[in-house]
């Protein structure tokens, strides 16, 4: 559970569904690189296959073509390896925040001690000791995706993909959650692939963004980040709001000036 690594290559991976009217590509060939507990963001228009690749690294999605490692081993299904949180919080109504990020820990063989305990270390890291016994629906959006971040955190994943986890959460409560997920992720330090419609969030919190062009997708621009943390985009020297210019000039659908 604990050995830690996590380098991710997409190799010339094509990904092609079967659709109503004949073959459609979802990603185009496409090669990328996680290193080992870095955090990246992908931010593309809507439809153009960034939950594909994440599915696909997620072993959730068979590539069509080319292939994907973890540490050189092919991903060919899911694995305690590589969590996922997405933007629907998934947690089991039945279960209360405490059992729910219990259930996560179920496959370790760990002692019903060490489950709890362990499990309660989580709730605590991301502020929720006090309401582990609350079942979902008496939290509110913020606090189910903590416990979906404990959750998936509790047990250690090499890599971690969210897929628009914040998504649905006022502008508010997102800040919280970035401040949150930074902590906790700088402590766990999992490969994290972070997919966004948001192209502050994604200046805010990645070391590398990934922008992808519109259907069939594939990555059309890359940007390394090196601003230290806490960021802010406007801070006097930091090149932010220029690259947040950029790419939102390369998300601008081409025939927007017709409109
Ligand atoms: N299982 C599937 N069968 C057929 N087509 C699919 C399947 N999954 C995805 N697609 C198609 O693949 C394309 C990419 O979808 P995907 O959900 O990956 O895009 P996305 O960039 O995540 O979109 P959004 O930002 O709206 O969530 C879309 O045209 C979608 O309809």
């Amino acid at each position: 559970m604990e050995t830690k690594q996590g380098h991710v290559h997409v190799d010339n991976v094509e990904i092609r569904f079967q659709g109503r009217d004949g073959p459609v590509t979802a990603l185009a060939p496409t090669t990328l690189e996680l290193a080992p507990q870095t955090f990246t963001a992908l931010i593309g228009p809507s439809g153009c296959g960034k939950s594909t690749l994440m599915n696909a690294i997620g072993g959730f999605v068979t590539p069509s073509s080319g292939r994907i490692t973890l540490d050189g081993a092919v991903i060919d299904k899911p694995s305690e390896q590589v969590g996922v949180i997405f933007q629907q919080y998934a947690l089991f109504p039945w279960f209360s925040a405490l059992d729910n990020v219990r259930f996560g820990l179920k496959r370790f063989g760990l002692s019903k001690r060490e489950e709890v305990d362990r499990a309660r270390a989580a709730l605590d890291e991301v502020g929720l000791s006090a309401h582990a016994d609350k079942f979902p629906q008496a939290l509110s959006g913020g606090m189910k995706q903590r416990v979906a971040i404990a959750r998936t955190f509790a047990f250690g994943p090499k890599v971690l993909l969210m897929d628009e986890p914040f998504g649905a959460l006022d502008a508010q409560t997102r800040l919280v959650m970035h401040d949150l997920l930074m902590r906790v992720w700088q402590k766990h330090k999992a490969t994290v692939l972070f997919v966004t419609h948001d192209v502050d969030e994604a200046l805010l919190l990645a070391d590398d963004v990934h922008v992808m062009s519109s259907a069939p997708g594939r990555l059309i621009r890359h940007y390394a980040l090196a601003q230290p943390r806490p960021r802010a985009l406007n801070r006097a020297g930091s090149d932010l709001l220029d690259i947040r210019e950029d790419i939102l000039g390369l998300l601008r659908p081409a025939d927007a000036t017709a409109l």
